[in-house]
Protein backbone atom coordinates (compact mmCIF):
# COMPACT_ATOMS: atom_id res chain seq x y z
CA UNK A 1 0.00 0.00 0.00
CA UNK A 2 1.44 3.40 -1.15
CA UNK A 3 2.49 5.82 2.02
CA UNK A 4 0.61 9.05 2.15
CA UNK A 5 2.24 12.16 2.96
CA UNK A 6 1.76 15.36 3.94
CA UNK A 7 3.88 18.34 2.24
CA UNK A 8 3.98 21.65 3.90
CA UNK A 9 5.48 24.51 1.83
CA UNK A 10 5.74 28.24 3.25
CA UNK A 11 4.58 31.04 1.10
CA UNK A 12 7.74 32.66 0.80
CA UNK A 13 8.74 29.81 -1.60
CA UNK A 14 6.07 31.40 -3.79
CA UNK A 15 6.72 34.59 -3.67
CA UNK A 16 10.69 34.87 -3.16
CA UNK A 17 12.51 37.61 -1.42
CA UNK A 18 13.67 40.49 -3.88
CA UNK A 19 10.50 39.28 -6.15
CA UNK A 20 7.71 41.76 -7.39
CA UNK A 21 5.43 38.82 -6.77
CA UNK A 22 3.79 38.84 -10.12
CA UNK A 23 1.80 36.10 -11.56
CA UNK A 24 4.36 35.03 -13.72
CA UNK A 25 6.98 34.80 -10.48
CA UNK A 26 4.37 33.06 -8.24
CA UNK A 27 3.64 30.38 -11.12
CA UNK A 28 7.35 29.97 -11.48
CA UNK A 29 7.83 28.88 -8.63
CA UNK A 30 4.55 26.85 -8.36
CA UNK A 31 6.07 25.06 -11.30
CA UNK A 32 9.60 24.58 -9.39
CA UNK A 33 7.92 23.32 -6.65
CA UNK A 34 5.35 20.95 -8.58
CA UNK A 35 8.70 19.39 -10.42
CA UNK A 36 10.00 18.17 -7.11
CA UNK A 37 6.80 16.75 -5.76
CA UNK A 38 6.16 15.29 -8.81
CA UNK A 39 8.88 12.62 -8.39
CA UNK A 40 7.39 11.85 -5.05
CA UNK A 41 3.68 10.69 -6.87
CA UNK A 42 5.85 9.08 -9.34
CA UNK A 43 7.61 7.08 -7.16
CA UNK A 44 4.22 5.90 -5.49
CA UNK A 45 3.57 8.47 -2.22
CA UNK A 46 0.08 9.96 -1.99
CA UNK A 47 0.54 13.67 -1.74
CA UNK A 48 -1.71 16.19 0.28
CA UNK A 49 0.28 19.37 -0.14
CA UNK A 50 -0.56 22.28 1.99
CA UNK A 51 0.98 25.49 1.41
CA UNK A 52 1.94 29.57 3.48
CA UNK A 53 0.21 32.43 2.24
CA UNK A 54 2.45 34.94 4.38
CA UNK A 55 3.57 37.29 1.78
CA UNK A 56 0.76 36.68 -0.88
CA UNK A 57 -2.36 37.71 1.83
CA UNK A 58 0.27 40.09 2.93
CA UNK A 59 0.28 41.83 -0.60
CA UNK A 60 -3.83 41.42 -0.70
CA UNK A 61 -3.76 43.65 2.90
CA UNK A 62 -1.64 46.00 0.56
CA UNK A 63 -3.86 46.33 -2.35
CA UNK A 64 -6.82 46.42 -0.38
CA UNK A 65 -5.27 49.71 1.47
CA UNK A 66 -4.72 50.69 -2.05
CA UNK A 67 -8.35 50.39 -2.94
CA UNK A 68 -9.62 52.14 0.06
CA UNK A 69 -12.71 54.70 -1.04
CA UNK A 70 -13.25 53.03 -4.29
CA UNK A 71 -13.97 49.08 -3.29
CA UNK A 72 -14.51 47.82 -0.39
CA UNK A 73 -11.68 46.08 1.79
CA UNK A 74 -12.65 42.67 2.29
CA UNK A 75 -11.85 41.07 5.85
CA UNK A 76 -8.79 39.09 6.59
CA UNK A 77 -10.58 35.61 6.71
CA UNK A 78 -11.95 36.39 3.09
CA UNK A 79 -8.29 37.85 2.19
CA UNK A 80 -6.97 34.39 3.34
CA UNK A 81 -9.99 32.50 1.16
CA UNK A 82 -8.48 34.10 -1.90
CA UNK A 83 -4.51 33.59 -1.45
CA UNK A 84 -5.64 29.79 -0.93
CA UNK A 85 -7.82 29.93 -3.97
CA UNK A 86 -5.48 31.74 -6.55
CA UNK A 87 -2.38 29.89 -4.99
CA UNK A 88 -4.11 26.17 -5.57
CA UNK A 89 -5.28 27.32 -9.21
CA UNK A 90 -1.71 27.35 -10.16
CA UNK A 91 -0.83 24.37 -8.33
CA UNK A 92 -3.62 22.58 -9.88
CA UNK A 93 -2.76 24.10 -13.49
CA UNK A 94 0.67 23.17 -13.06
CA UNK A 95 0.25 19.64 -11.34
CA UNK A 96 -2.12 18.88 -14.24
CA UNK A 97 0.93 19.33 -16.75
CA UNK A 98 3.53 17.66 -14.83
CA UNK A 99 1.52 14.46 -14.34
CA UNK A 100 0.71 14.19 -17.87
CA UNK A 101 4.88 14.68 -18.69
CA UNK A 102 5.49 12.45 -16.20
CA UNK A 103 2.34 10.08 -17.57
CA UNK A 104 0.55 9.47 -14.65
CA UNK A 105 -3.07 9.33 -15.00
CA UNK A 106 -3.90 11.19 -11.72
CA UNK A 107 -6.17 14.54 -11.05
CA UNK A 108 -5.06 17.42 -9.07
CA UNK A 109 -7.65 19.35 -6.53
CA UNK A 110 -8.09 22.48 -4.49
CA UNK A 111 -10.04 22.04 -1.56
CA UNK A 112 -11.14 25.84 0.13
CA UNK A 113 -10.49 24.70 3.61
CA UNK A 114 -11.56 26.26 6.48
CA UNK A 115 -9.66 25.33 10.01
CA UNK A 116 -11.80 25.71 13.42
CA UNK A 117 -9.70 28.15 16.22
CA UNK A 118 -11.21 29.10 19.27
CA UNK A 119 -12.68 32.50 19.81
CA UNK A 120 -11.10 32.65 23.44
CA UNK A 121 -7.65 31.92 21.49
CA UNK A 122 -5.23 33.99 23.61
CA UNK A 123 -3.44 35.14 19.88
CA UNK A 124 -5.48 37.43 19.10
CA UNK A 125 -4.96 39.82 21.87
CA UNK A 126 -1.14 39.17 20.67
CA UNK A 127 -0.53 39.37 17.05
CA UNK A 128 2.87 37.62 16.33
CA UNK A 129 2.01 35.78 12.22
CA UNK A 130 4.51 38.09 9.98
CA UNK A 131 2.73 38.65 6.47
CA UNK A 132 3.29 40.88 3.42
CA UNK A 133 6.53 42.04 2.24
CA UNK A 134 9.57 42.68 4.24
CA UNK A 135 10.21 46.79 4.95
CA UNK A 136 13.12 48.67 6.45
CA UNK A 137 12.65 49.87 10.14
CA UNK A 138 11.61 53.54 9.27
CA UNK A 139 9.06 52.29 7.03
CA UNK A 140 7.55 49.89 9.54
CA UNK A 141 7.41 52.77 12.14
CA UNK A 142 5.46 54.87 9.74
CA UNK A 143 3.29 52.28 9.70
CA UNK A 144 2.98 51.84 13.54
CA UNK A 145 2.68 55.31 14.23
CA UNK A 146 -0.13 55.63 10.93
CA UNK A 147 -2.27 52.75 11.41
CA UNK A 148 -1.85 50.85 15.17
CA UNK A 149 -0.68 47.77 13.20
CA UNK A 150 1.47 45.43 14.75
CA UNK A 151 4.97 44.69 13.27
CA UNK A 152 8.16 43.10 13.92
CA UNK A 153 12.00 42.66 13.30
CA UNK A 154 11.57 39.13 11.61
CA UNK A 155 14.29 37.15 12.33
CA UNK A 156 17.14 39.36 10.85
CA UNK A 157 15.02 39.89 7.42
CA UNK A 158 13.53 42.65 7.71
CA UNK A 159 10.41 44.21 8.93
CA UNK A 160 7.16 42.66 8.92
CA UNK A 161 3.69 43.27 9.53
CA UNK A 162 1.91 40.58 11.91
CA UNK A 163 -1.29 39.54 12.88
CA UNK A 164 -3.19 37.08 15.17
CA UNK A 165 -2.27 33.67 14.94
CA UNK A 166 -4.46 31.04 16.69
CA UNK A 167 -4.05 26.94 17.37
CA UNK A 168 -5.73 25.09 14.54
CA UNK A 169 -8.33 22.63 16.42
CA UNK A 170 -10.18 21.32 13.67
CA UNK A 171 -9.93 20.98 9.64
CA UNK A 172 -13.56 21.15 8.90
CA UNK A 173 -12.95 19.92 5.16
CA UNK A 174 -11.07 17.01 6.46
CA UNK A 175 -13.16 14.02 5.29
CA UNK A 176 -13.60 15.52 2.08
CA UNK A 177 -9.53 15.86 1.82
CA UNK A 178 -9.47 11.83 3.17
CA UNK A 179 -11.87 10.40 1.03
CA UNK A 180 -10.29 12.78 -2.03
CA UNK A 181 -6.84 10.96 -1.42
CA UNK A 182 -8.39 7.56 -0.66
CA UNK A 183 -9.70 7.75 -3.92
CA UNK A 184 -5.95 8.73 -6.11
CA UNK A 185 -6.14 12.66 -6.05
CA UNK A 186 -3.68 14.73 -5.46
CA UNK A 187 -4.94 17.44 -3.10
CA UNK A 188 -3.87 20.59 -2.19
CA UNK A 189 -5.64 21.14 0.81
CA UNK A 190 -5.68 24.28 3.93
CA UNK A 191 -3.38 26.49 1.93
CA UNK A 192 -2.47 29.46 4.43
CA UNK A 193 -2.61 27.52 7.19
CA UNK A 194 -6.76 27.27 6.63
CA UNK A 195 -9.65 30.03 6.48
CA UNK A 196 -9.90 30.67 10.20
CA UNK A 197 -12.98 30.28 11.74
CA UNK A 198 -15.23 29.43 14.82
CA UNK A 199 -17.92 27.54 14.92
CA UNK A 200 -21.15 28.48 16.73
CA UNK A 201 -23.96 26.54 18.57
CA UNK A 202 -25.76 25.39 15.62
CA UNK A 203 -22.15 23.70 14.25
CA UNK A 204 -22.11 26.47 11.60
CA UNK A 205 -19.00 28.66 10.43
CA UNK A 206 -18.28 31.85 10.92
CA UNK A 207 -14.70 33.70 9.62
CA UNK A 208 -12.66 35.71 12.04
CA UNK A 209 -9.42 37.60 11.38
CA UNK A 210 -6.17 36.13 11.65
CA UNK A 211 -4.10 34.40 9.81
CA UNK A 212 -3.21 30.10 11.14
CA UNK A 213 0.47 29.39 10.78
CA UNK A 214 1.17 26.64 8.05
CA UNK A 215 3.15 24.05 10.27
CA UNK A 216 0.58 23.76 12.83
CA UNK A 217 -2.27 23.50 9.94
CA UNK A 218 -0.02 21.39 8.25
CA UNK A 219 0.37 18.84 10.99
CA UNK A 220 -3.49 18.58 12.35
CA UNK A 221 -4.42 18.07 8.62
CA UNK A 222 -1.62 14.75 8.25
CA UNK A 223 -2.96 13.61 11.67
CA UNK A 224 -6.36 14.30 10.39
CA UNK A 225 -6.32 12.20 7.00
CA UNK A 226 -4.27 9.72 8.11
CA UNK A 227 -1.04 10.42 6.86
CA UNK A 228 2.28 8.46 7.83
CA UNK A 229 4.84 10.78 6.69
CA UNK A 230 4.83 14.55 7.55
CA UNK A 231 7.14 17.15 5.32
CA UNK A 232 8.03 20.69 5.77
CA UNK A 233 10.36 22.14 2.81
CA UNK A 234 12.17 25.33 3.34
CA UNK A 235 15.03 26.69 2.28
CA UNK A 236 17.79 25.24 4.18
CA UNK A 237 18.86 21.04 3.71
CA UNK A 238 18.29 20.27 7.11
CA UNK A 239 17.56 21.65 10.91
CA UNK A 240 20.54 23.39 12.27
CA UNK A 241 22.28 23.97 15.63
CA UNK A 242 23.99 26.78 16.54
CA UNK A 243 22.61 28.19 13.11
CA UNK A 244 24.68 30.40 10.79
CA UNK A 245 27.56 30.64 13.23
CA UNK A 246 30.74 28.83 12.76
CA UNK A 247 29.43 25.69 15.22
CA UNK A 248 26.78 24.97 13.05
CA UNK A 249 25.77 21.96 12.56
CA UNK A 250 23.10 20.32 10.90
CA UNK A 251 20.69 17.46 12.22
CA UNK A 252 20.40 14.10 10.71
CA UNK A 253 18.25 11.30 12.55
CA UNK A 254 17.07 13.14 15.44
CA UNK A 255 14.83 11.85 18.11
CA UNK A 256 12.05 13.41 19.74
CA UNK A 257 13.75 13.18 23.57
CA UNK A 258 16.92 14.67 21.78
CA UNK A 259 14.53 17.26 19.98
CA UNK A 260 13.22 18.88 23.18
CA UNK A 261 16.77 19.40 24.55
CA UNK A 262 17.79 21.25 21.41
CA UNK A 263 14.43 23.35 21.72
CA UNK A 264 14.91 23.84 25.36
CA UNK A 265 18.59 25.46 24.81
CA UNK A 266 16.99 28.00 22.52
CA UNK A 267 18.69 26.74 18.21
CA UNK A 268 15.08 27.19 17.18
CA UNK A 269 13.97 30.50 16.80
CA UNK A 270 10.70 31.99 16.68
CA UNK A 271 8.85 32.89 13.32
CA UNK A 272 11.59 30.23 11.41
CA UNK A 273 12.86 27.34 12.33
CA UNK A 274 10.71 27.17 15.87
CA UNK A 275 7.04 26.64 14.15
CA UNK A 276 8.69 24.04 11.89
CA UNK A 277 10.21 21.91 14.72
CA UNK A 278 7.58 21.89 16.85
CA UNK A 279 5.22 21.14 14.26
CA UNK A 280 7.45 18.17 13.08
CA UNK A 281 7.68 17.21 16.61
CA UNK A 282 3.75 17.25 17.64
CA UNK A 283 3.44 15.01 14.68
CA UNK A 284 5.73 12.05 15.59
CA UNK A 285 4.33 12.36 19.27
CA UNK A 286 1.09 12.49 18.04
CA UNK A 287 1.43 9.03 16.72
CA UNK A 288 2.87 9.49 13.49
CA UNK A 289 5.84 7.35 12.55
CA UNK A 290 8.23 9.73 11.15
CA UNK A 291 8.46 13.83 10.26
CA UNK A 292 10.98 15.14 8.07
CA UNK A 293 12.32 19.02 7.79
CA UNK A 294 14.10 19.76 4.29
CA UNK A 295 15.14 22.05 1.38
CA UNK A 296 12.44 21.77 -1.59
CA UNK A 297 15.40 20.96 -4.25
CA UNK A 298 16.22 17.76 -1.74
CA UNK A 299 12.35 16.45 -1.53
CA UNK A 300 11.96 12.96 -2.81
CA UNK A 301 15.51 12.11 -1.04
CA UNK A 302 14.73 13.51 2.69
CA UNK A 303 11.05 11.73 2.21
CA UNK A 304 13.18 8.35 1.73
CA UNK A 305 15.39 9.17 4.33
CA UNK A 306 18.31 9.72 3.17
CA UNK A 307 18.80 13.80 2.98
CA UNK A 308 16.60 16.26 5.60
CA UNK A 309 16.13 15.91 9.29
CA UNK A 310 14.19 13.11 10.23
CA UNK A 311 12.39 13.60 13.37
CA UNK A 312 11.55 9.54 15.29
CA UNK A 313 10.41 8.77 17.98
CA UNK A 314 12.93 7.06 19.35
N1 LIG B 1 0.06 30.90 6.83
C1 LIG B 1 1.42 30.71 6.87
O1 LIG B 1 1.97 30.13 7.81
O2 LIG B 1 2.12 31.23 5.81
P1 LIG B 1 3.72 31.23 5.59
O3 LIG B 1 4.20 29.83 5.69
O4 LIG B 1 3.87 31.80 4.20
O5 LIG B 1 4.29 32.13 6.63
Amino acid sequence: MSKRVVVALGGNAILQRGQKGTEADQRENVRKTVAQIVKMIEAGYEVVLTHGNGPQVGAILIQNEAGRGSVPAMPMDVCGAESQGFIGYMFVQEFKKALIAHGLDKEPICIVTQVEVSSEDPAFANPTKPVGPFYDEATAKARIESSGESWIEDAGRGWRRVVPSPKPINIVERKAVRELADNGYVVVASGGGGIPVVKSSDGSYGGVEAVIDKDLAGELLAQQVDADLFMILTDVPKVALRYGTPDEEWLGKVTIDEMKVYQSEGHFKAGSMGPKVSAAMAFVMNGGSRAVIASLDQALEALEGTEGTQIVKN
